[in-house]
């Protein structure tokens, strides 16, 4: 089907008249190539859609492409003509050779163009409206990736993909209700359920246009569509900041604010913007536009560059936590406008996020919070700042995108439900301290972060990090700030190591202390107190000499048992006390249970009682002897190497320690006289125990004496008899 362009020339339906040859741009279901009309010679574009990828069926599509063809606007781009080609459309149209705005400020403008050539370029765009709504037509994507430059300056609106004509019926209208757009420029009405809408829809994405080329990217264009609903639907309509955006004029901001009114009823048409003073006083385009690509390389080689760019963003992006986000931020950078989301099916969505998702509620009245955002939210916040979290997640932007309207720290405090006290207190760190780029590691992040400010960052990030992982060398500070559950652990786990000590040998050699974990005091002291077991932590252990250690068999108080002294032991009665370490009597030696009484009861035999009392009376010999021996061994000099076993306070040594001296001397004299006379009264006890013992020696063998007469007398009896 063949039709004559604006130039009055005639393009025919013929692919084969037609060589493709770079791709120029690609949208949600189209790719766009420069290409040649081979008839004619001439440079001119086709808009292939992949109509598998359309919504809409192809008598829609075709009737949208006649309705392309009977436009007839310098500021609209019109199709020259419009065909089937297997399972695609291919739109032909002229060549806009400078592409869209969208494209060139990603390239060239990341955060916007200077306010002359924004004028120019809105005022342009808005006279396409006017014309476009005076023909019953809405466009319904409005947006800089639809505004398109060719190398005279000439501006034009493009994409008639979604428009809707005001005067359908039946099918179409209703398919109003089913809006693919873009989000992030639909009007409050369209997307709030229930509400019709008309022409002013586009003056609302027309002043989310303005906003869009004044700071290089629409606001909310970070989130994903559903946020962006609720955002648009609840949040106070955002606009140029008269703080933070000093650079434009009161002019243009009053412009921006007129057309982002929530209630359409109040919005300007077209036609009545067009008067406003901002529109009076704009620039012609081929002024203060065409210098914006004056040094650029040629629009193909621009678009290969972004293509190859998003494709490693996307590749950088594989959390998948992170994807939706990545897909909304990317599908916006490529300037898609079609989610192609059902619009009732997201408000049901919408509905079911939790309460603390949502952005909070602020109305329109709202502005002297608005400009208090914008004083405390720097010029950098502008280009998506974000933080990282423990998990490495990327969140949402903590700064203002765009205008003040849009409270984003609120919306990242609400969104960060059920991360831990923890997280937060390193978020809140982050967002006091550390500007991320969303993506630093990506080329456009990198381009508006400095290397220093990425180091001072990461550097940040680091110090709050390590804040919290505990777990260098022993540290006041460290311990301090272990956390409880982390000392519960570390003293569950302690205990655990106390038992398991506890059950194997204690000829196992322990392991060194381990610092790390809490302190044991209460185990330390207990290697110095005289009565307590010693918990065997290394600490004490470890003073001990090597051949102790080697041979050690039990610690108890202040002394510890080896093989040595055990041999010693074994062949003896005695055994050493747990407490004080006197040599005692080992009980199973020895019945004490037994009193003397049944000792003395006569019915005992006397060869049973014999050995026992001369173990007894052995025993009590080598008990003398011990005790002797030990008042012998309470000598100066045996004291002093006593005191080397450890069974005494070290003497200190040295000639000026002559005081500590003087006082250590007299409390191990102290303690020396305490012994000896603890030793006496046990020595006391023990002769009383002797001559007890020998009294009931005597008796016995009095009774032994007495009983074997009576035999003898019996026997004699016998023999008398
Ligand atoms: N006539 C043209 N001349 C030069 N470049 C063009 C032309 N038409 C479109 N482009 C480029 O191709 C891109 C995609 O085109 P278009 O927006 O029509 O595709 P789409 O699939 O409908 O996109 P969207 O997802 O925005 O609906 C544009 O953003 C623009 O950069």
């Amino acid at each position: 089907m063949g039709r004559t362009g604006g130039n009055q020339r005639t393009y025919s339906a013929n692919p084969g008249d037609y060589k493709l040859l770079e791709e120029v741009g690609y949208g949600a279901t189209a790719t766009v190539y420069r290409a040649i009309y081979l008839p004619l010679n001439e440079v001119v574009a086709v808009k292939c859609l992949d109509l598998d990828r359309c919504n809409s069926n192809l008598d829609d599509i075709r009737r949208e492409a006649q309705t392309m063809s009977l436009i007839d606007h310098q500021n609209v781009v019109r199709a020259y003509c419009s065909f089937v080609v297997e399972q695609s459309l291919w739109v032909v149209m002229p060549f806009m050779a400078e592409g869209s705005c969208l494209h060139l400020m990603k390239i060239a403008y990341p955060d916007g163009f200077e306010e002359a050539a924004i004028g120019s370029i809105l005022k342009e765009t808005l006279k396409a409206l006017e014309y476009l709504h005076r023909q019953g037509h809405i466009h319904r994507d409005v947006k800089a990736g639809n505004i398109l430059l060719d190398d005279n300056g000439v501006v034009k609106l493009a994409d008639f993909g979604v428009s809707a004509c005001l005067f359908d019926t039946g099918d179409r209208q209703r398919s109003r209700n089913t809006f693919v757009g873009t989000p992030c420029w639909m009007a409050p009405e369209v997307l709030q359920p229930g509400s019709g809408y008309n022409s002013k829809a586009d003056i609302w994405s027309f002043g989310i246009t303005a906003l869009e080329l004044a700071h290089g990217h629409a606001p909310f264009s970070k989130y994903p569509p559903m946020k962006v609903l609720l955002m648009t639907i609840q949040n106070a309509p955002p606009g140029l900041d008269y703080d933070r955006d000093k650079r434009f004029s009161k002019s243009f901001k009053e412009m921006v604010a007129m057309c982002l009114v929530k209630d359409q009823t109040k919005r300007p048409t077209a036609d009545k913007l067009l008067k406003h003073s901002f529109f009076k006083n704009a620039k012609p385009p081929e002024l203060s536009v065409k210098k914006l690509f004056a040094d650029l390389p040629p629009l193909w080689n621009r678009v290969k560059a972004l293509q190859l760019k998003d494709a490693a963003q996307l590749a950088l992006k594989k959390m998948p936590s992170a994807e939706q986000e990545a897909i909304s931020q990317s599908e916006y950078q490529r300037g898609v406008s079609a989610w192609n989301f059902d619009i009732e099916d997201l408000k049901e969505q919408a509905s079911l996020l939790q309460d603390d998702d949502d952005m909070p509620e602020m109305s329109e009245e709202d502005e002297g919070r608005k400009s208090l955002v914008g004083e405390k939210y720097s010029p950098d916040c502008q280009s998506g700042l974000v933080k990282l979290n423990l998990n490495n997640k990327l969140v949402q932007p903590e700064c203002g995108e765009q205008t003040s309207g849009e409270e984003l720290p609120q919306v990242d405090c609400l969104n960060r439900k059920g991360k831990n006290l923890e997280s937060d207190l390193l978020e809140s760190g982050c967002q006091e301290k550390v500007g991320w780029k969303k993506d630093v590691s990506s080329p456009e992040a990198s381009s508006s972060m400095t290397e220093k400010e990425m180091l001072q960052a990461k550097t940040k990030a680091q110090m709050l990090k390590s804040r919290h992982t505990q777990s260098g060398p022993l540290m006041p500070g460290a311990v301090l700030n272990h956390s409880l559950s982390e000392r519960g652990q570390s003293s569950e786990r302690n205990e655990n190591e106390i038992q398991q000590c506890t059950e194997k040998t204690y000829r196992e050699v322990r392991r060194p202390p381990n610092f790390s974990g809490p302190l044991m005091l209460p185990n330390r002291a207990s290697a110095n107190s005289l009565s307590a077991p010693i918990k065997p932590t290394g600490g004490f252990r470890e003073s001990l000499d090597d051949k102790s250690k080697a041979n050690l068999v039990q610690i108890k108080g202040r002394f510890s048992v080896t093989s040595e002294n055990l041999d010693l032991v074994k062949g003896s009665p005695l055994r050493k006390s747990a407490s004080v370490g006197e040599w005692i009597f080992e009980s199973k030696q020895m019945p004490v249970n037994q009193s003397p009484k049944e000792f003395s009861n006569g019915n005992l035999p006397a060869s049973l009682l014999m050995p026992h009392l001369q173990n007894l009376f052995q025993q009590t010999a080598i008990q003398q002897e011990l005790i002797l021996n030990f008042l012998n061994s309470l000598q100066p000099p045996e004291v002093a190497d006593a005191s080397q076993n450890g069974k005494l306070p070290p003497l200190p040594r040295g000639s000026e320690n002559n005081g500590i001296i003087e006082l250590a001397a007299s409390e191990r004299e102290r303690l020396l006289l305490i012994k000896i006379s603890e030793l006496q009264a046990r020595m006391i006890n023990l002769n009383d125990e002797l001559t007890a013992e020998k009294l009931k020696y005597t008796q016995l063998q009095w009774q032994l004496n007495a009983a074997s007469g009576r035999e003898e007398n019996g026997d004699k009896r016998e023999g008398d008899a």
